[in-house]
């Protein structure tokens, strides 16, 4: 299966003065489900629309295991319908007079492939997406899940060698996408196609990608596994974007990031912020180096979990801090206990917003890109 390079990619709408994607380096590997994430407007669809040739690019080269599908010094272009690309968008522009198993059938006509092949592989396709016995069925008639099914056969049946989908889940309520992320999944396994998955869900991206790359403003910020997206943030927006609850962000200067740190035997001087992941803690009543001694301000039961806050009044300034546990809280509001940090989840980030390693921690396997704008973003 093949491997996408992005080169140096700008795209810069016409009318528009400032690039909507800027100098962005990518390399989507042979077989990998990277997932580009971001908050809305920061340049995702952009990306997936330059790699399937509805969009052009301003600067750079996309190509596809060495060859380029549109370099802009050389002027090299191929158009979208030669990529071997099959792209699923949010809206999934299924042909509405179609019944569903001529929708399926439709891309295998353009190859002109013989009638007997082409309904077989229909009914392949049929079975993997599990939508047997809606095939005489039109668009109209079934659900967004349905919907969502059929376009995912209909592109899959061409057997694309690189498959490209856009917030396919996003009209989905709770229940279908969870059941459509495990078939994803399942899909990805059986066909080892290359995807790229466009999301602004940060927990999507977690269970279903084997790389994320998050981008922000038009600028990717970091490529890494979902495991060193999380555990290891090249800065502070992807510390930030990534985690539900939020990161504890506490400047380095107050008392609170002072006690906190303690434990971690390290120089302050180029650290600006402090974070603390709200799982990464213990809360207990005994005192110890790091232990932050903290008053508990709230406890939100979330199904399964709590959500503890507490406070650090010591300071000249009271720290909030945001605590999460899957066990029930022996504590109640107003309790004082000790706040210990667990030293994996504590990050230091510089002024410009990027992660500074605290002893024991290992640095991101792939850093960071534009560590200037990185902080600009912040
Ligand atoms: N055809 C266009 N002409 C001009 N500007 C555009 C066009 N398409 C997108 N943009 C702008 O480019 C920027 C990036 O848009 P894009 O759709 O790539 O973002 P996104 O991250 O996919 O957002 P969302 O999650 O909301 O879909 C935005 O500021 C958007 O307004």
């Amino acid at each position: 299966m093949p491997q996408i390079t992005l080169s140096n990619i700008t795209k810069t709408y016409a009318g528009s003065n400032a690039p909507a994607v800027r100098n962005v380096n990518l390399t989507v590997e042979d077989g990998a489900f990277m997932c580009v994430l971001g908050p809305s407007g920061c340049g995702k669809s952009t990306i997936l629309r330059m790699i399937s040739g509805l969009e052009t690019l301003t600067e750079g080269e996309i190509a596809v295991d060495g060859r380029a599908l549109d370099n802009v010094a050389t002027g090299q272009f191929v158009p979208p319908e030669k990529r071997g690309i099959g792209l699923v968008f949010q809206s999934y522009a299924l042909w509405p007079h179609m019944t569903v198993a001529a929708n399926i059938e439709f891309g295998l006509k353009l190859q002109n492939m013989p009638t007997k092949a082409r309904k077989a592989r229909v009914a392949e396709m049929v079975k993997t997406l599990r939508i047997e016995g809606l095939e005489d069925r039109y668009p109209a008639q079934l659900s967004g899940g349905q919907q969502q099914r059929v376009a995912l056969a209909r592109t899959l049946a061409v057997t694309p060698g690189i498959l490209l989908l856009d917030e396919p889940l996003s009209n989905l309520d709770a229940t279908l996408r969870l059941s459509m992320r495990a078939e994803l999944s399942r899909l990805h396994r059986e066909f080892g196609t290359t995807i790229v998955f466009v999301t602004h869900d940060q927990w999507e991206a977690m269970t279903l990608a084997t790389q994320i790359a998050v981008m922000s403003k038009g600028e990717l910020q970091q490529i890494g596994t979902p495991d060193d997206i999380y555990a290891r943030p090249a800065n502070r927006f992807v510390a930030e974007f990534i985690g539900n609850p939020p990161i504890n962000l506490i400047p380095a200067s107050s008392s609170a990031a002072q006690v906190l740190i303690s434990a971690a035997p390290t120089s302050l001087a180029d650290v600006a912020m402090i974070g603390l992941r709200p799982e990464g803690m213990v809360l207990n009543t005994t005192d110890g180096p790091g232990a932050l001694p903290v008053v508990i301000s709230e406890i939100l039961p979330t199904g399964g979990a709590w959500m503890v806050e507490v406070t650090y009044a010591n300071g000249q300034t009271p720290a909030h801090l945001t605590h999460t546990t899957q066990s029930p809280p022996p504590w109640r509001v107003g309790d004082a206990v000790f706040l210990h940090p667990q030293p994996h989840a504590l990050h230091a980030f510089d002024h410009t917003g990027t992660r500074q390693a605290l002893p024991g921690q290992t640095t991101p396997t792939q850093t960071p890109l534009l560590r200037a704008s990185a902080g600009e973003a912040l």
